[in-house]
């Protein structure tokens, strides 16, 4: 896996798949490496050239000190694709990794090919949760914000019939750099996004998961209603939908990445 350097900072990243396919770069939600995307990985590699990256600030990436935010993310992005020499891709990021993927779309449109937003949000109206939530970590690290941060990302049904994939989430979730975690969330706290929405041209599909408590449908309807010719497609899940409805999730990807 390549170590890619963004402007000082080393960023992980892994290409995988069909030499010479569509390019799909995958980005990732807050507390996840790029190993969140695994339960689309075989299909996705069959089709795509997958460019899967972790976040500054997470798995095995540099944690320069904040603040981060989406423009941040955004460059850091670019620097990816400047350093592989690719020209364009296809988006499909999830929460956080669907904020990096607007401003992009509206920002470096030229470099996005079609944009999937999943599980996402443009802004929060009141950044509340955030500094709480922040408060939280500084006092009693990631292990006391993680019960409750895992329940955002999945439901109760899919956390008993899943026990292990739950324990894997969580691992992940508490294996995150805590200063990293946290320049995240600052970045998260005064996310406002509206006025780039309709500047996205690309073709987007939205994706909202029904018990999504983070990022709720109304988010990804505000999203779909304000990018223009967008649709959405809802599952049956909370935050993290590729992994509650990995089939679903997957077929709706391909579906759309691949229609003409
Ligand atoms: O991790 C969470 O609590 C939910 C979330 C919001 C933005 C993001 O990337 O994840």
């Amino acid at each position: 896996m390549p170590m890619i350097d963004a402007d000082g900072c080393l960023l992980n990243v892994s290409v995988e798949g069909r030499d010479g396919g569509p390019t799909l770069m995958l980005s990732n939600s807050l507390g996840c490496t790029l190993q969140m995307w695994e339960p689309q990985m075989k299909a996705l590699t069959q089709l795509f050239r997958v460019i899967r990256y972790d976040r500054r600030g997470h798995g095995k990436s540099d944690v320069p000190p904040g603040p981060y935010s989406m423009e941040r993310f955004g460059r850091d992005v670019l620097a990816i694709l400047d350093d592989l020499n690719i020209e364009k891709v296809h988006w499909c990021g999830l929460s956080m990794g669907g904020m990096v993927g607007q401003w992009l779309g509206a920002n470096a449109p030229e470099r996005l090919d079609k944009i999937i937003l999943s599980n996402t949000a443009c802004y929060y109206a009141d950044p509340t949760n955030w500094l709480n939530r922040i408060k939280a970590v500084k006092e009693g690290g990631l292990a006391s914000v993680a019960d409750t941060v895992i329940a955002g990302w999945l439901t109760a049904d899919f956390r008993e019939r899943e026990p292990q994939i739950t324990a894997n989430m969580k691992a992940m979730l508490l294996a995150t750099p805590v200063q990293g975690y946290l320049a995240c969330c600052e970045a998260l706290s005064t996310l406002d996004q509206r006025a780039l929405l309709p500047k996205i041209k690309s073709p987007t599909l939205v994706i909202a998961g029904r018990h999504d408590m983070a990022t709720p449908l109304a988010a990804g309807e505000l999203i779909r209603s304000q990018i223009p010719r967008a649709s959405l497609t809802i599952f049956d899940a909370a935050h993290i939908s590729n992994v509650e409805q990995p089939h679903a999730f997957t077929d709706a990807v391909v579906g759309f990445l691949t229609q003409r």
